[in-house]
This record gives C-alpha cells, sequence and structure tokens, in this order.
C-alpha cells in the first residue's frame, strides 16, 4: 500500500481487506500476549535495575532499542509504520525503494502512538491478563511490543483511509478540512455499518483462532477458547476504530498544507 502506481490500485475496498487481514495479526498477538501476566515490573518508571544514562522503565529500554535496532533496517521507511520513540532514531543502512508516494508529506507528522502506548499499559493489558508478576519481562515484552506494533499499524492505516476518502470525494471534505471541522470531519468519515461488522468479525476470529484443538471427538464438552471474543470486541469499539478515526481526522486535517 506504500506505492502507488496501477497495480496497487489504492480503493477503500482494498484497504478494507488489508484492515481485516491486519484483524488476524492483532489477535493472534493477543492470545501470545495473554500467555503471560501483567507483570507491572516492567512498565514501572524509574527501571527497578540500574540502566546507565537512562530513566524510563525496563520495557521502554527494551522497545527503544528494538526500534533503534529496526530502523537501521528500515522499517520505519515504509508509511504504514509509526515509531514509538522517534527522537534519535538512527538512519537506515538500506536505501529506501523508489516509488510514487501514495499519502501527503504532512502523514509524518501523524503518530498517536503516544496515546496507544498509554491505553495499552493502564487499560488494555489489566482488562486481558491476570493482575500478577511473574518475572517473564524479556519475553513479555517481546509480545507487547509485536502487539503494539500491530495495534500501531492498524491504527495510521487511518492515514491510506482517509487519502482514498479525500480522492473519492475531495468537493465533500475540502470546504470541511478549510474550516478545521473535526467533528463534521468525523461524521463524514464515520460507517457505523461497517464498524459493526468490523465488531462482529473480530469476536468471531478470536472464537476460531483461540479454541481449543483436541484429538478425542468428545462433542460434549464446552469449547473453551484462549481469549474472550466480546473483550476483543471491545478493544475495537472502545480503542482501535476510534484511534484510526482520530488518525484520518489529524490526516485530513493537514492534507491541504
Ligand atoms: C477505516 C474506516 O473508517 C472508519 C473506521 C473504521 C475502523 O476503524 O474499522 C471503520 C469504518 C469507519 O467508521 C473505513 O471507512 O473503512
Amino acid at each position: 500500500m506504500a506505492c502507488g502506481g496501477d497495480d496497487n490500485k489504492l480503493s477503500l475496498d482494498s484497504i478494507r481487506d488489508s484492515l481485516i487481514r491486519q484483524e488476524d495479526t492483532i489477535i493472534f498477538n493477543i492470545i501470545e500476549r495473554i500467555k503471560y501476566p501483567t507483570n507491572p515490573t516492567l512498565y514501572k518508571q524509574p527501571c527497578s535495575v540500574n540502566i546507565p544514562d537512562f530513566s524510563g522503565s525496563l520495557f521502554q529500554y527494551l522497545f527503544q532499542q528494538t526500534e533503534v535496532l529496526q530502523s537501521k533496517v528500515g522499517r520505519y521507511l515504509s508509511p504504514e509504520e509509526n515509531p514509538f520513540f522517534s527522537n534519535n532514531l538512527p538512519d537506515s543502512i538500506i536505501p529506501p525503494t523508489k516509488c510514487t508516494p501514495v499519502l501527503h508529506p504532512a502523514a509524518e507528522s501523524v503518530n498517536v502512538n503516544e496515546k496507544i502506548l498509554d491505553v495499552y499499559i493502564n487499560q488494555i493489558l489489566p482488562l486481558f491478563c491476570k493482575e500478577a508478576d511473574d518475572g517473564n519481562f524479556a519475553t513479555t515484552a517481546a509480545c507487547d511490543i509485536h502487539l503494539l506494533q500491530a495495534l500501531s499499524r492498524r491504527i495510521h492505516y487511518g492515514k491510506f483511509v482517509a487519502e482514498v476518502k479525500f480522492r473519492d470525494c475531495t468537493d465533500e471534505y475540502k470546504p470541511l478540512i478549510l474550516a478545521k471541522d473535526r467533528d463534521a470531519l468525523m461524521k463524514l468519515l464515520t460507517f457505523e455499518a461497517v464498524e459493526e461488522m468490523v465488531k462482529k468479525r473480530v469476536a468471531k476470529k478470536a472464537m476460531a483462532f483461540g479454541q481449543e484443538v483436541t484429538l478425542n471427538d468428545s462433542t460434549a464438552k464446552e469449547v473453551k477458547c484462549k481469549v474472550d471474543p466480546t473483550l476483543v470486541s471491545r478493544l475495537y469499539d472502545e480503542w482501535v476504530m476510534p484511534l484510526t478515526k482520530l488518525v484520518e481526522v489529524e490526516y485530513l486535517l493537514r492534507r491541504l498544507d
């Protein structure tokens, strides 16, 4: 999606197909993360162990260092990827791919990862995980990073959604952008029927992906599920879709710059 061109025809359907595929990644990463308890020690600031020249939490240190390494190999050359700790990221050692950019240059200034990280640690983790510390800090942090990057990619896909909506209905969006009318932009870009289908589909996927597979034929046993489907639906309803729409609005407000 990052590059324009005929074979990558930008359409709302093709972008929605990508959002649907990203649901799988997010749900599987949730299933992996909830194998561990909340592990609050990971996120406590300052870190309980001494890290020279660093005053954040152990998790921040692990995540920041992960992003440094990924930046060196070009992760953030893709407009689909947005860093959580963008200060002082090193340049990529890999040259950027030559392609027609899809998004307006102002897209780079739209980044809601600080908000994503805050709701993830303070609201989402307590919702999905048992409150405990099991000391598996490195493995837990690895699961967090995979899940946070999947959530961030999905939420910031709102830039591509907004670009297509702008191209398809420029005459409707332009006056609202010029008037900086956030509420009217939010109303115009919202498709409640689509959101209802998203909530139903992610719950169904959580049930399917999370069910225990047994080899005995006892059908009498209740189908156990690794993750509560209603919580996955709530994750999308209360955080993923509202944050995606926030990204859409923030992108549109910069689209005519
Ligand atoms: C992403 C879109 O924009 C909005 C956000 C949605 C979402 O985050 O799933 C779904 C529908 C819209 O309200 C879209 O129109 O597909």
